[in-house]
């Protein structure tokens, strides 16, 4: 097999080799480095995704783990055109299985750190077989055993922190030690108990990441993130956000050099089958959700999805499905095919004009839409970059993981969206879900001033996305600064 990468007139013979895990999540700003670091810093860039996924990227690949396959995408966005960004797999351990969220932590974690280290490593030697080998590992959340091959190959490794700055500096500071997080367990139920820690927002334990709150696996796969980064003496890592976002809270960490190369959102919104660019999930282009947002007023829309991960529940689905109804306002609801549940009709929503629910759809097309007014999100990362990058403003009913922090973020430090609140079962009822929207769509002052914020903010990363903004220069910045690790 032969591998297609970037030609060879690559500004300081660059080649990157970005790890990731089977998922939308991590794909989606890997592409955008990706296409970035290929235009910016002529650099030559190949994805690895574990073999799950290539085989969904690329149905035709034949390629076996820690083999070079001919995949490419072109680079949409390299105006240049010199650069192709490459994909080959490796293997997270669970190369038959297509949906992870099932799969024990522990066990899961266990294979993809001993399986993913020999493939990757193997994949990185072939590589230099092949005449082109990788100059740096990025790597991103839970993948810190990539360090390791990185370093067996005497090169640098770089980790690629693809959630809020914020969310990195609770971690942070909880490893360090600090003081605020020696809470008791009556601390833990008091809902007025809250903790400060440097530059951040007042968090309520309900606001921090449940890796904290609720410990399992991953909490020392991200140990092992500061364990890494504690080797080096002001590491760099590269954080998907931008600074006026979360200035204080990087600013809190002097101690690494944080570098800022978000939002990693596209601001063309390309339709997706234009440059050839698969998702894991397949685009609902036959159910015409495009056109018939072009046939909705402007900021009439509740545009409903929960990213890649979420599994909902049956009842949560249900309170859902009424409140969106009871709103009277025209909806767009992405349903995937694994979270669907029995006895939403589709057919009838069709039937009533009001509403539209489709498996999947290219979201920042959807967002950059002027029919949508809303946003009613999950809080996963990517959602919410994109949601501040197109100026949407949001409806907050966070699961998991990280998702409470960004919520808490986006409301008390941005201003751009509202949390609704969950019942005793832990479901968001139709009416509060109702209440929601209003509260963000309607002619309140509230709704207008939250408006306000998600339009300034859109400015902002507007400007730090344009060219040769911050984000460009900041990847110039990084490419720059990896000569500190030879
Ligand atoms: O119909 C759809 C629905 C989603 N998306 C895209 O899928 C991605 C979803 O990512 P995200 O919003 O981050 O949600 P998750 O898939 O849930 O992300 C996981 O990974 C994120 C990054 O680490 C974390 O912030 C989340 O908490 C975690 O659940 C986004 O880019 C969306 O644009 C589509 O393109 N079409």
């Amino acid at each position: 097999m032969s591998i297609m990468v970037a030609d060879h007139r690559h500004g300081q013979g660059h080649h990157f080799l970005v790890v990731i895990v089977a998922a939308q999540s991590h794909i989606n700003p890997a592409r955008h480095l990706a296409r970035r670091l290929a235009r910016t810093a002529k650099a030559r860039v190949t994805i690895t995704t574990p073999l799950s996924s290539h085989r969904r990227l690329f149905p035709g690949s034949s390629a076996t783990a820690g083999e070079l396959d001919d995949a490419t995408e072109e680079a949409p966005l390299n105006l240049d055109a010199s650069g192709v960004i490459a994909y080959a797999p490796y293997s997270d351990g669970f190369d038959d299985k297509d949906h992870l969220a099932a799969i024990d932590a522990d066990l899961f974690m266990k294979k993809l750190k001993s399986v993913g280290s020999q493939t990757l490593a193997t994949l990185a030697h072939n590589f230099i077989a092949k005449g082109c080998p990788v100059t740096c590992i990025l790597y991103t959340n839970i993948l810190t055993w990539a360090a390791d091959v990185a370093r067996d190959l005497s090169i640098p490794a770089i980790h690629y922190w693809i959630q809020p700055a914020s969310v990195f500096a609770i971690y942070y500071h909880y490893f360090q030690g600090h003081p605020s997080f020696t809470f008791t367990a009556a601390d833990e139920k008091d809902s007025s108990f809250s903790i400060e820690l440097p530059g951040l927002p007042r968090l309520r334990m309900k606001d921090l990441p449940s890796i904290i709150t609720t410990p399992n696996a991953y909490l020392s796969a991200h140990k092992e993130i500061f364990v890494e980064l504690g080797k080096y003496e002001k590491p760099i890592v590269l954080m998907n956000t931008f600074h006026q976002l979360e200035a204080s809270a990087i600013e809190g960490i002097p101690e690494m050099e944080l570098i800022t190369i978000g939002p990693t959102v596209d601001m063309s919104s390309i339709p997706a089958e234009a440059v050839g660019k698969r998702d894991l999930f397949e685009e609902d282009t036959a159910s015409g959700y495009m056109e018939w947002l072009d046939s909705q007023e402007e900021r009439s829309v509740v545009y409903v999805a929960f990213g890649s991960w979420t599994q909902l529940t049956g009842r949560q689905v249900e309170e859902l499905d009424l409140g969106l109804k009871e709103t009277g306002r025209p909806y767009l609801w992405v349903m995937r095919k694994d979270n669907r549940v029995e006895g939403i009709m589709l057919e009838r929503d069709l039937k009533e004009g009001k509403g539209k629910v489709v498996e999947w759809c290219s979201q920042v097309r959807v967002l950059d839409h002027k029919a949508v007014g809303c946003f009613v999100t999950h809080c996963g990362w990517n959602s919410m970059s994109e949601a501040v990058t197109k100026g949407v403003s949001m409806v907050m009913l966070p699961q998991r993981i990280e998702q409470a922090t960004n919520a808490r973020l986006a409301e008390e430090a941005w201003g751009i969206g509202v949390t609704v609140e969950v019942g005793e079962d832990g479901v968001v009822e139709a009416a509060e879900l109702m209440r929601g929207v209003e509260m963000v769509m309607g002619e309140g002052e509230r709704a207008r001033e939250i408006r306000r914020k998600t339009e300034e903010w859109k400015e902002k990363a507007k400007e730090v996305l344009c060219e040769n903004g911050l984000a460009s220069k900041n990847l110039e910045l990084f490419v720059n600064s990896l000569s500190k690790y030879k």
